[in-house]
């Protein structure tokens, strides 16, 4: 792998610092640019938003030892729908979102993602900037030469449409979690982003900002009709907004399909997993 790539965590956040802006992770500009479309009939002909084919993504040891983390992943993710991407600890969940985002480079493997593209982090503190919530909506419109009134207009309509419209002039620092993560979530919209890869953004929130989350996603998607999600949760109870969900173990996509079918494959092999990952 290109050592320009990032390819931890740590790595990526400090490339936003550095930055200064979130515009990357909210935007349309890849990390990586050297994926080929290699076949129309193949990746990206469809009406799929998200689509993957036999992504291998290795990383590189000091040793020179090649340590194979994502294998043959394939996935299709149809435009406009919410769809979840589960599976049990380390089986490379946020290494592939990572991929769809252009943060993370894969070894072999085709990648289609529509654009603009927005991944939204765990930690809201990691890509909110701007002391008001209003602000820090319009910080990625700075550069489109648009009037006030303009901007004012899609920064209401992006509250509007995650439940923050009331937040408009509040300080970003007395906000929860959730409410954060929503903020964050706005700022996505409001640059058009087609596709939002979201990753694990529950996990530490408690169950009402945990729910304002996920209905501002699912209401996002039922009010701007060509916006996908990718959520990476570890909450099968989430599952119920879903349209579909992918299912991996051990580096391999096992399953993608509809939700309710994920959720009976899921079921029946609950009982051999770790106790608590799925509890
Ligand atoms: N930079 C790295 N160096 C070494 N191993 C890594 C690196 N990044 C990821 N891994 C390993 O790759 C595997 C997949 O990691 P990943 O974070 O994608 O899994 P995950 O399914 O998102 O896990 P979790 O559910 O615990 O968040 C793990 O075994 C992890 O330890």
């Amino acid at each position: 792998m290109d050592k320009e790539f990032v390819s931890k965590e740590e790595d990526i956040l400090l490339v936003g610092r550095i930055m200064n802006i979130r515009a990357p992770f909210r935007a349309s500009v890849p990390l990586y640019s050297n994926l080929p479309a290699r076949n129309n009939n193949v990746v990206g002909a469809d009406n799929f938003a998200i689509e993957s084919h036999r992504i291998n993504y290795s990383i590189n040891t000091e040793n020179g030892k090649l340590i194979p983390i994502l294998k043959d992943c394939s996935l299709k993710i149809p435009s406009g729908q919410f769809w979840m991407l589960l599976g049990p600890n380390g089986c490379g969940k946020s290494t592939l979102l990572k991929i769809l985002a252009g943060l993370l480079c894969p070894t072999d493997g085709f990648v289609h993602v529509r654009k603009p593209r927005s991944f939204v982090f765990q930690n809201p503190d990691h890509q909110v900037v701007m002391p008001t919530v209003e602000a820090d909506v319009a910080f990625g419109l700075g550069l489109l030469n648009l009037t006030d009134e303009e901007t004012k207009l899609k920064v209401s309509k992006a509250l509007t449409d995650v439940g923050m419209h009331d937040y408009l002039q509040r300080q970003v620092q007395t906000l929860s979690g959730g409410q954060k993560q929503r903020v964050a979530i706005a700022g996505a919209l409001v640059e058009e982003c087609k596709v939002l890869l979201l990753d694990e953004l529950t996990t530490f929130l408690d169950e009402s900002d945990q729910i304002g989350v996920i209905k501002a996603v699912k209401n996002t998607l039922n009010s701007c009709k060509d916006v996908t999600a990718l959520w990476v949760t570890h909450r099968l109870e989430e599952m119920e907004y879903a349209d579909g969900a992918v299912y991996m173990e051990n580096g391999r996509v096992v399953m993608h399909g509809e939700a309710s079918m994920i959720m009976d494959f899921i079921e029946a092999r609950k009982a051999s997993y770790t106790k608590g990952i799925y509890s």
